[in-house]
């Protein structure tokens, strides 16, 4: 059969181990079918399979009468990412090669595929592509991309309590209030500062007070909405970015999280942790572009709560909520 390629009668090689023979002076078929990657050639309005090489027909099977959507991805109908239509010029005339990498359905295997609308022996333009298989490269970069993600959400969580640490507060939150001024919405900062957290540490030891840390940790997560950045500030020191709140949503919040943490002691190796914490509170203002702005001036708020005996809330510039 003349597979289009080759310009005279030649035998087509089949899919089994035994070698062709080739009877091409030119050896074209031996060179297609030794190389180690696909090509095959269809048409543009039929998708008939013209030509498949060894690589291919060895994969894939026989593809005589049949249209490359159905040999190649074992489809129903024409493949949505197919590219031939990036193949050819507004006036038909054939453009560079498309170069471009995807995993294939039936095999699974990764290939970087390079396709070119080319002349064919009858005088049509049709489709050529040549595919390499990639998929030890791109497992690793995969593998490298995956672990690259994982490094930088660790980098940006807290090991202790597994919220967000200081870096992330700063990094989302920057992000979030450039988005409230944008869409004119309100923005609130609830900071809260665990009291005599030293005795605990002091009374119960260190591990007590990772302990305590940890469940707070947990409230916030459990607790919080999926919308707000929660983070750990500092050694005992955590705020909670509130998007689209408002003066009385974050004071219904901190009084939420303030009755919380009172109502659930910590249970520490037989023994009963009791904590509260002290609460400010800031809201963004229209000169505010910065969050630390905002967060000094919750900072501000909770050093009032602090002075004025601490467990309860102030909302900045001087008001107990
Ligand atoms: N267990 C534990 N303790 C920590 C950690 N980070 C900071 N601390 C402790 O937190 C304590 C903070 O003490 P202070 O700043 O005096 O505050 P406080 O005792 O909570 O008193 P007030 O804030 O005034 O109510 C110190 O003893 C720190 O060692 C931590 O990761 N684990």
């Amino acid at each position: 059969m003349n597979s289009g390629i080759i310009t005279r009668d030649v035998p087509t090689a089949s899919a089994d181990d035994s070698p062709p023979v080739h009877t091409d002076p030119e050896g074209l078929t031996a060179i297609l079918d030794n190389l180690d990657a696909l090509v095959y050639v269809s048409t543009f309005d039929t998708y008939e399979l013209l030509y498949m090489n060894a690589f291919g027909r060895n994969i894939w099977g026989s593809y005589e009468g049949r249209k490359c959507w159905s040999v190649l991805q074992n489809g129903d109908g024409p493949c949505s990412f197919c590219s031939n239509h990036l193949l050819l010029d507004h006036d038909g005339t054939p453009k560079p090669p498309h170069v471009w990498e995807f995993q294939n359905t039936v095999d699974q295997r990764w290939y970087q595929c390079r396709d070119q609308a080319i002349r064919w022996t009858d005088g049509r333009l049709v489709r050529m592509e040549i595919a390499t298989d990639i998929t030890d490269r791109k497992n690793m970069e995969l593998a490298l991309q995956a672990a690259r993600k994982k490094a930088e959400a660790t980098a940006l969580k807290d090991d202790l309590t597994r919220i967000n640490n200081r870096r992330a507060f700063f990094q989302f939150g920057q992000q979030l209030l450039h988005q409230a001024k944008r869409s004119q919405s309100p923005l609130a900062i609830i900071m809260f500062d665990l009291d005599h957290f030293k005795l605990i540490n002091d009374g119960f030891g260190h591990e007590a007070g990772d302990a305590v840390l940890r469940h707070v940790g947990q409230l916030l997560r459990d607790k919080g909405r999926d919308s707000d950045i929660a983070a750990r500030v500092g050694g005992e020191e955590f705020a909670i970015l509130l998007p689209d709140a408002d003066a009385d949503h974050a004071i219904e919040m901190a009084h939420r999280f303030s009755s919380l943490f009172r109502e659930s002691p910590i249970h520490y190796r037989d023994q009963e942790i009791r904590i509260s914490a002290s609460f400010g509170i800031a809201l963004l203002e229209p000169q505010d572009s910065r969050l630390e702005k905002i967060l000094s001036r919750a900072d501000e708020a909770m050093y009032q709560s602090k002075n004025n005996g601490r467990d309860q809330i102030h909302l900045y510039p001087a008001r107990k909520v």
